[in-house]
This record gives structure tokens, sequence and C-alpha cells, in this order.
């Protein structure tokens, strides 16, 4: 599954349209891309989406196992705490990961937990039980084996679902944000961390953003999920944007291009600044 976009796919911007989600939908070879020019509005649709996943998921599975990123992507899901999705969302079946986490304490500034617990956890009825963050005592690499150790426990009850093509847990949805590098978790371009197949989750010591120890699902899992999207959005990720989407080449490829489930949906959620660089979609007034 790869997204594709036409080269003489054009959506134009009209100001009788709603300036809201002016592009909905290039669903070639199952990726979509949903372009919006108001994030408030791509918060709303991200809600609906993400939303509309529990629902589905609650109903065929009875549990919704969701992993998040850092970044903007927790205050672009605020709308999830506000009317109606507070009271419809079925927070008690929701199983929480990190896709990536940096290895610092839980209270401390840089951590994903932190940012997800202060930004939405706290304002929904989660059960803290359902709530994996990573253990925040020990290094990287013991972090990284005992997450992976839980993930497998969750698999084995099939809290998370196993994929039928790999040993792999299928997460209901994988939520990812895009650094201006290209970067998705904490997989980071030319990183040796790309090329891992074996391991579910690993470590790396040396990311090049701060901090520098993290523990990251590798690409296998990412990959594996049922639902993959990612949300990217101001005008410094419109080079990678285009690089991913316009399908440049590069001398390697930039890790959110090898962001391609291989049975699951994929959804690139984009501010009309981050889509600004892309070919395929002429913006006009
Ligand atoms: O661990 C990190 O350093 C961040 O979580 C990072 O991976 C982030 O998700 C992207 O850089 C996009 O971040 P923004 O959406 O905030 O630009």
């Amino acid at each position: 599954v790869s997204l594709s976009l036409s080269p003489t796919f054009r959506a134009v911007f009209h100001s009788t349209v709603s300036r809201s989600m002016a592009l909905s939908g290039d669903k070639r070879d199952g990726g979509e891309l949903r372009v919006f020019v108001d994030t408030d509005e791509l918060s709303t649709d991200l809600a609906d989406y993400i939303a509309e996943l529990s629902e589905a998921s609650v109903k065929e599975r009875g549990v919704f196992a969701i992993a998040l990123s850092g970044g903007s992507l927790i205050s672009l899901m605020g709308k999830l705490c506000e009317a109606p999705y507070n009271k419809t969302v079925d927070w008690a079946k929701w199983y929480i990961f990190w896709v990536d986490e940096r290895v610092v304490a839980k209270n401390h500034v840089d951590s994903n937990y932190k940012l997800t617990k202060d930004g939405l956890l706290s304002k929904v009825p989660v059960v803290p039980s359902h709530v994996h963050s990573i253990n925040d005592t020990v290094s990287a690499e013991k972090a990284a084996a005992d997450y992976e150790f839980v993930l497998r426990q969750l698999v084995r009850t099939r809290v998370v679902s196993v994929s039928d093509i790999s040993d792999c847990p299928k997460f209901d949805l994988i939520l990812l944000g895009m650094g201006p590098d290209g970067h998705v978790a904490s997989l980071f371009p030319n990183h040796s961390v790309l090329d891992e197949k074996k391991e579910w989750v690993t470590f790396i010591t040396d990311s090049p953003k701060s901090p520098p120890e993290r523990i990251t699902f590798t690409l296998p899992v990412i990959n594996s999920a049922s639902n993959v999207a990612v949300v990217v959005t101001g005008s410094s990720k419109a080079d990678a944007v285009h690089t991913v989407l316009d399908m440049v080449e590069t001398e390697s490829p930039l890790p959110a291009k090898l962001v391609q489930p291989t049975k699951g949906k994929l959804v690139w959620f984009l501010d009309s600044a981050a889509a600004s660089k892309l070919e395929s979609i002429k913006f006009s007034e």
C-alpha cells in the first residue's frame, strides 16, 4: 500500500467552497490525503476520524489499541476532550501506547507521556491501567526491551491484535507526526534503526533531535497497523511533505516515505502550509 498522487491531480480551493476542507480523498493505492486550510477544521476532522475508528474497533474487538506520538499531534487531538467526543467515545475501552518516547522521567518536560497526560489523558475517563507508558527508571535499552515485553503480553491476550502476515502487533490506529527532516516516531533519516526488522521496539542513544535517548516502534510494527495517520502542520514541513508525497528521488528515502502499511489504511492530514509545496495540488483563492 503506498500513497501516490497523480501528477495530473489538481485540487483547487475556491472561496465559495468551504475553506476548511477543500480537498479530501485522493485514495489511490489505499493512501488518502486530507488537506485543510484551517487547523481548527483539521482538528475536528482528526477527532472525527479517531472517534470513528475507536467505535468500529470497539464494535469489532471490544477494545481500541492506539499508539501516539509526541509533538503538536497531542494539541491537534484536543477536540477529543470536548463535546461531543468526550461523552461519545468509549474511553474505557482504549488501550494507549507510545510509538516513541524520550528516555526521561515521566514528569520531565520532554516526556511524551507527560505531554499526553497533561493535554489529553487527564481530561477524559481512560482507565489508568490501560495506559502503557515506558519504564522511566532504566536505560534506553532496557526500557525498549521492557516495552516490547509488555506489548507481547498484550498481543498474546489480543488486547492488541496480531498481523496475519507477520507476527507483529496490529494496532487499531497509529498516529504519527513528522519532523522537518522527514522523521517519524524516533526513526531519523539515514539511521540504522530504519533497518531494524526483528525487534518490535528498539532504542537509540544518538537522536539528532534532543533528547538523544529514545525508544521507538520499528517500521514493521508501524506498517502492520490497521490504520496509520500522519498529521503534519506548518511550513517547516512543506519540503519534506513534497519529497515524500510527490515521490521525489532521494539518495535514501525519508523515514516518512517508509510508512506504507502492508494491509492497513494510510491517511495524511495536512494543513495548507505543510501542503504548500505539493506539485499535485494547486492552491488558489
Ligand atoms: O520525539 C520528538 O522529538 C517529537 O515527538 C517528534 O518526533 C515530533 O513528533 C515531530 O518532530 C513532529 O513534531 P511537531 O508536530 O511538533 O512538529
